[in-house]
């Protein structure tokens, strides 16, 4: 994927029955950068994720992909560059794992099953990483939170997009899986030139895994840029309503934000 395959939402307007609440909002996601989306519960990030990813309609705004404006794909085009790992997705019932990670080659088999050479590697890749290899028999619907988040996981990895769009992909994570998912997202960008746009709650894990955060609040975008450009204490404080401050790695000069102690916040109301 070249530079020129920049994957762009401009001026989306998104509502649900007529109350706006995403405002004018802009996002781009380059090839081999990772995008952080973070924002406080209610923001808008879920929305705008999914509009990007052509499951909820614009109001106004563009979708493009380098110069080629993205309503000019087909569904199964779109599927073939672009793919979402949304939150609360549907669990069939009695479905085993492999058969749920093999629903990723959709784009590439179509109705008559066309032909997928490298389907076979692709789903065996993406459960290897996303470590659910060892439960490819089992039922989706008896996994807990953790392992059946790692298989919609494995799901989108299978599809082999350039753009991965991943709404929350730690939750339900346990410590190792975090650190694991935001690794191999990483990777994905270093190593493969994807395109990651990536909803986060937590600003640590943001500043740590991406090149370039937008900060959402009320559905108006608050800022977008580097970590050390768009957390600042003034910046979070006032958009999360808590008094934080901002930390520096003395090793890697990355910036981490922490939330004032109940301890300190109870002395300065007394003071
Ligand atoms: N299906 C829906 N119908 C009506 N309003 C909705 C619907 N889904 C979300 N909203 C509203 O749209 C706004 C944005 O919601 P959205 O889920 O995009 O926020 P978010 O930033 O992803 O939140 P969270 O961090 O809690 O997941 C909220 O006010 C929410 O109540």
């Amino acid at each position: 994927m070249s530079e020129e395959n920049v994957f762009r939402g401009e001026g989306l307007e998104l509502s649900y029955h007529d109350r706006t609440v995403v405002h004018a909002a802009s996002l781009s996601v380059e090839p081999g950068r990772v995008h952080a989306l973070v924002g406080p519960n209610g923001s808008g990030k879920s929305t705008l994720l999914r509009a990007m990813a052509r499951l909820h309609k614009a109001d106004a705004g563009t979708l493009s992909l380098g110069d080629q404006a993205v309503s000019t794909l087909s569904k199964r085009e779109f599927a073939r560059v672009i793919t979402l790992l949304s939150q609360n997705r549907p669990v069939p019932s009695g479905v085993p794992v492999a058969e749920v990670v093999e629903f990723g080659r959709h784009p590439y088999r179509g109705k008559w099953r066309a032909k997928d050479p490298e389907g076979a590697s692709a789903i065996a890749w993406a459960m290897k990483v996303t470590g659910v290899s060892e439960m490819a028999e089992r039922g989706v619907d008896e996994l807990s939170g953790g392992e059946l988040q790692r298989v919609w996981l494995a799901c989108c990895l299978a599809q082999q997009t350039d753009v991965l769009l991943l709404d929350e992909p730690t939750n339900h994570l346990d410590m190792r899986y975090q650190v694991d998912i935001l690794d191999l997202v990483r990777d994905l960008a270093d190593e493969h030139g994807v395109a990651v746009g990536v909803v986060l709650h937590d600003l640590n894990q943001a500043a740590d895994v991406a090149d370039d955060i937008t900060m959402l609040h009320k559905g108006v975008i608050q800022a977008t840029g580097s970590p050390a450009h768009v957390l600042t204490a003034d910046r979070v404080s006032a958009v999360y309503g808590l008094p934080v401050a901002i930390t520096r790695d003395p090793v890697t000069s990355q910036v981490g934000v922490q939330p004032v102690h109940r301890t300190v916040r109870r002395l300065q109301q007394l003071a």
